[in-house]
Formats: structure tokens, sequence, C-alpha cells
């Protein structure tokens, strides 16, 4: 049995909307899980960085929608072993499931059949105030269309992330932080900017410095550098590996771009909602 679409694509633009919007607004009912949070033994309130094994553990992964009364196959019986610090990039044909895949292993989806484990938690068994949760402290997701919020600058969209992620971080704690990670992708001189009066190359690197602010344990990023040119591409890139040999995150990257899958430590290809590895790179 599929479950229903969401009314197409735009259902998906929702509900990362949504994944943004929970770094802003909290529901009282997050507030009362943040809460929760400091006192549960829940592994998904606990800090980021205990979990011993693979950072993304995916095993006959099934998602089917239910389209015009008959079932669309759009995952099937896919499977994926992440280790920390590896950067995996996955290419394929338009439709071929892809975004898919990420908005599974971002919790922003719910696989029809399968187990989807990401940094120790099995996303199948969280609610949805524990994917939230898990969103904030495990991860980093840096989308095609950036997502920023229009009214904030480029300084308050970084600090608030990290506010969210670590709470107890002084207000000039994070602000610092926020502008190194800027000054980091280029845009020191750019803080004070809002999104509307950034390029889009800009605001890609904005939500770049915001999704690795808290060091996630996995950054999944949609074609990071499919809007920018190509020195603004190589820079965004270079930050990317960095994070993943420097702070030993795990990265995985949707790309049409071969010069960007060329340098991925293993590259899976997906076809028709199959996922395939097709390239290792000799360690
Ligand atoms: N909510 C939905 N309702 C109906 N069909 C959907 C929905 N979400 C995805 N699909 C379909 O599933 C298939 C896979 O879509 P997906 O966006 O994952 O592909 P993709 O490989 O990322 O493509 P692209 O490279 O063009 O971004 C497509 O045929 C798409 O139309």
């Amino acid at each position: 049995m599929g479950r229903k679409p969401d009314n197409s694509l735009g259902a998906r633009g929702n509900r990362v909307n949504e994944a943004v919007d929970e770094n802003s607004t909290l529901t009282p009912n997050q507030q009362r899980s943040d809460a929760k949070a400091e006192h549960d033994p829940d592994p998904v309130s606990r800090p980021q960085g205990q979990s011993t094994g693979p950072i993304i553990d995916v095993a006959g992964v099934n998602y089917t929608l239910d389209v015009a009364s008959r079932p669309l196959h759009i995952l099937r019986d896919v499977s994926m072993r992440v280790e920390p610090a590896e950067v995996v990039a996955i290419v394929g044909p338009s439709g071929s499931g892809k975004t898919s895949f990420l908005m599974l292993l971002a919790g922003l989806e719910r696989a029809t059949s399968g187990k989807i484990v990401v940094n120790g938690h099995e996303l199948g068994k969280l609610t949805e105030d524990g994917l939230s949760l898990f969103r904030r402290h495990s991860l980093g997701i840096v989308f095609q269309s950036f997502h920023l919020i229009p009214s904030l600058s480029a300084l308050d969209n970084v600090s608030l992330a990290l506010g969210i992620a670590e709470p107890k971080l002084s207000l000039k704690e994070t602000r610092e932080a926020a502008e190194s990670a800027l000054a980091a992708v280029g845009l020191g001189n750019r803080i004070h900017h809002r999104p509307g009066a950034l390029s889009g190359g800009e605001q890609q690197r904005v939500g770049l410095a915001r999704a690795m602010i808290a060091n996630p344990r996995l950054l999944l990023a949609d074609e990071p550098t499919g809007n920018l040119d190509q020195k603004t591409g190589s820079m965004v890139i270079d930050i990317m590996f960095d994070l993943a040999r420097k702070k030993h995150t795990a990265v995985v990257l949707i790309t049409h771009d071969p010069n960007l899958a060329a340098q991925a430590d293993r590259v899976f290809t997906m076809t028709q909602g199959e996922l395939v590895e097709t390239t290792r790179k000799d360690k």
C-alpha cells in the first residue's frame, strides 16, 4: 500500500519550509519535548557525536505513493551505509527518486517499508516531534532553493540555527560563531544583508553556513552547486569536503555535476528508484 501524495511537489516544498520554520518557531509540543529532552535518556536528545557505527544505515527501503488510486513506486529496495567523514554523491536521471531519498533521510517523509537509521536514530520509530529534534541535533540540510528567512539578515539566519541547536551558548558566542561561519563561506562582508539583497550564490552560501554551523553529524545537500558559477561552486565543494575531513561529518549530496561527483569517496546511481553503488575511490 502506498501512502497518499500530499498533492504533488508543492507539498514537498511546504514540508521543507516546515523544517526551516521548526528552527524559528517551536510549537508548544516541541517546546515540551525540548524541555523533556534535557532530562530524557532518549537518544534523540543526546548531544551529537555520541553514536558509534555508520551515520546512515538504510536497509530495504521502499517508498510508494498513491497517485490517482494507483501505486507509484518511487524507491525500490534501497539500501545504503555511510560512515563518518565519508562524502557520498548520488547521481541519476531527473525523476529517478534522488530528492525523495534525501527527504526520507531527513525524516521529512516516511518510508513505506524498510529501515532507516541515521546517527543511531531509527527514523520510523520517531514521532514528528522526535524527528524535529533529530533534525535539529544531527542534521544540516542544504536545499536547492535556499529557504532562508527573508526578514532576517544573513547573520541572524545563521545565528538562529545555532541558537536552536545549542541553546546554552550565549548570544555573543552564537553571533561570533555565525560571523565566522559566514566568513568561512566568503560572506564576511555581507553579514547584515537580508536574503533579498544577496545573489543566488550568496544565498546558497548562507544556507551552507546555516547547515554547517552546529557541526552536524550528517550534511544532506540537494544540488548544492546547481545555481552557482564555477568559482563559487568550487568554494562550496571545498567547504563541504573540509567539514567531512576535519569534523568527521558524513556528507550525502545529490548532483548532476560530474566534477563534483568525481570528488566524492563513493558515487551511487539512482535509476527508476533503484540505488546502486557505481564508484568507490581507493583509500
Ligand atoms: N508528492 C508526490 N506526488 C506525486 N509524485 C511524486 C511526489 N514526490 C515525488 N514524486 C515523483 O517521484 C519521482 C521521483 O521524484 P524525485 O524528485 O525524487 O526525483 P529526482 O531524481 O530528485 O529528480 P530531479 O533530478 O529532477 O530533481 C518523480 O517522478 C516525481 O514526479
